[in-house]
């Protein structure tokens, strides 16, 4: 109940006065209902079939009384025109209504959707790097789309409370004993249905849990096809969908048998209870027939609606799980976020004048382990100038430089940009500053063009193809059917590993950075295309600040100093020629190793 509160309030909070002024077009309509049940009355008189005979305090007296004065030639074709007008003031608010209830649910929808992305993208590395992706993914479309079916859920859910409310009013008016009862045996129902609604939750719980594992398998083996292709690893992968699946089927199966089955109990239980409570009116309070009558066929309208209200708790039920997942992940993001919005626009890059400097870092991915992935570093990386990391892997290249772009935070020590330290404040202006480019670069499933104006929109023809030539790419590109206009798949597929690279290289230098950052960037290229490269970077030097991560030595031989990390720790720190003839160094055995490999 607490969870639909806070659904409740949620919403509330989205829509404001026009979720109440929703709740009035309900109450209107119900009254339209209500109304049109209380014209029964004369009509039944009309016919002559039953008599009348009502005390004169009873309600239904003064309503009758009112038509009984005007001649029947008058009143019943009045009767029946009023009749006409509520059916049609009743359509016409219903269509509003509804439109506007479409309007809160969309916009709900479109503002958790806005809400949640905005969060997730403002937050830290360091909540990437906790979270799953697919568990991400999972929420903001499986998960989103159910709380999106809950608004709706939720709107009926309060229609069908007013709608009840307002009918619970009439029959009290015209039987307060009666309601009574009625009340009593309908709360006692709602109470004893709390074990469904329950039971409902923890499918729900179930249902999230269920969809997050299937997209995270579903993730993992489209990422790894061409592995499962290749080793004939299909026969487990199918059996991992069939058991999956099956699970699913029966998360499923076991709502739809809970939910019929409570329905049906709640059928059994209200016939008992209608033909109860009629020969219990009849036999003990002596209602007249057309009362007894009227009060029926509103409690046959409002039966289904009792029901409905249990349906739909047991329906927000199953579906406040997710709801649950969408607000932690929102909270999550929160709490870990390193940007405002508004702010964003006002960040100006940075202009190194002198060094980024580590100074005594230690870094750890797990706070709780005493494992550090880089300790006591200290280095300093000069403005406009080459700088090369190299190590074994896992030696900690790439977390240095994550911390050196502010990614990560150190644990202990503190990274300098002109003796200035590191902090939320300028992390996002030494990022403005930086083109990065990974192990794993990003392209998007469009044109090359699209791909390249991604970082720089305003680019023109001329500097895309400058880029291009740079990045030793403008050859091939050319080649292509469609040019720059070619489009390359998802995450660039339908290029080769070394074509994929030299365009998101394209795009790094396309943003004119003062920092330019490679990170294994040029490892799958041939080695004429990387000479390309080389002499190209070389070129740069003295107008921006390079650090090139690379595991292939040759790659660095133009770099201004190299740092070379061992297990965490700076091992080795100089100039390329230098380290060369350390014999007996890291460096040198390193290099060493990779000329043997290469005869
Ligand atoms: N997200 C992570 N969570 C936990 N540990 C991590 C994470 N990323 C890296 N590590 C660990 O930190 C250490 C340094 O990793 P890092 O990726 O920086 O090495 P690297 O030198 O760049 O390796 P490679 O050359 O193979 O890319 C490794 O022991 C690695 O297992």
């Amino acid at each position: 109940m607490k969870n639909v509160l806070h659904f409740f309030k949620s919403i509330h909070a989205f829509a404001g006065n026009v979720l109440f002024l929703n709740l009035i077009g309900m109450v209107v309509i119900s009254l339209f209902e209500g109304i049109g049940i209380f014209l029964l009355i004369p009509l039944i008189s009309f016919t002559g079939i039953f008599e009348f005979r009502m005390y004169e305090t009873s309600p239904l007296h003064s309503f009758i009384y009112m038509f009984q004065g005007i001649s029947k030639d008058i009143s019943l074709p009045l009767i029946l025109v009023v009749y006409i007008v509520l059916l049609v003031g009743q359509g016409y608010f219903q269509r509003k209504q509804m439109i506007l209830n479409g309007k809160i649910q969309q916009g709900f929808n479109r503002k958790l959707r806005e809400e949640t992305y905005k969060a997730l993208v403002e937050a830290n590395w360091g909540f990437f790097l906790k979270k799953r992706r697919s568990d991400v993914i999972n929420i903001m479309t499986t998960e989103l789309s159910r709380v999106a079916g809950g608004t709706q859920i939720f709107l009926q859910f309060l229609a069908a409370l007013v709608f009840t409310f307002i009918q619970i009013s009439l029959a009290f008016w015209l039987s307060a004993r009666m309601t009574i009862l009625v009340i009593l045996f309908g709360s006692c129902l709602i109470f004893f249905s709390r074990k469904f609604i329950k039971r409902s939750s923890s499918l729900g719980s179930e249902t999230v849990e269920l969809s997050k594992a299937f997209l995270a398998g579903m993730t993992d083996h489209l990422n790894g096809i061409k592995d499962i292709k290749s080793n004939t690893l299909e026969k487990s992968h199918i059996n991992w969908v069939r058991s999956t699946s099956f699970r699913i089927e029966q998360n499923v199966t076991q709502l739809i048998k809970l939910r019929t089955t409570s329905q049906f109990v709640y059928k059994v239980v209200s016939a008992f209870l209608i033909t109860g409570f009629a020969y219990i009116s009849i036999k003990m309070f002596q209602a007249q027939l057309p009362q007894l009558m009227l009060i029926l066929a509103i409690y046959s309208r409002l039966w289904p609606r009792v029901s409905s209200i249990q349906s739909n708790l047991e329906e927000l039920g199953s579906l406040i799980p997710s709801f649950q997942v969408l607000i932690n992940l929102q909270h999550e993001c929160l709490r870990a976020n390193e940007l405002d919005e508004e702010d964003y626009d006002k960040i100006k890059p940075i202009l190194i004048q002198k060094e980024l400097e580590c100074q005594n870092v230690y870094f750890t991915y797990d706070p709780k382990v005493s494992t550090y992935a880089l300790q006591n570093i200290n280095i300093q990386i000069p403005a406009n100038q080459m700088t090369a990391i190299v190590g074994p892997s896992g030696a900690g290249k790439s977390t240095l430089v994550d911390l050196l772009m502010g990614l990560n935070r150190p644990e202990k020590g503190s990274v300098l940009i002109d003796g200035t330290p590191l902090t939320k404040d300028n992390m996002l202006s030494l990022r403005r500053s930086i083109s990065y480019v990974s192990q794993d670069p990003f392209l998007f499933n469009g044109s090359i063009r699209e791909n390249l104006l991604l970082v720089t929109p305003n680019a023109s023809e001329e500097q895309l193809w400058e880029a291009l030539e740079f990045a030793a790419s403008s050859d091939f590109v050319r080649k292509l059917p469609n040019g720059l206009d070619t489009i390359i798949g998802d995450r660039g597929i339908r290029l080769s590993g070394g074509e994929r690279q030299r365009i998101v290289l394209a795009r790094a230098i396309l943003r004119k950075p003062s920092i330019l950052v490679l990170d294994e960037a040029t490892s799958a290229l041939d080695s004429e295309n990387e000479s390309k490269i080389q002499a190209a970077l070389d070129g740069l030097k003295g107008t921006m600040t390079i650090i090139v991560i690379a595991h292939r030595l040759s790659t660095i031989r133009n770099a201004n100093q190299v740092i070379v990390l061992e297990n965490g720790r700076v091992a080795q720190f100089g100039g390329f020629m230098q380290l060369t003839e350390d014999h007996g160094g890291l460096f040198s055995n390193l290099l060493q190793k990779q000329m043997k490999a290469a005869l």
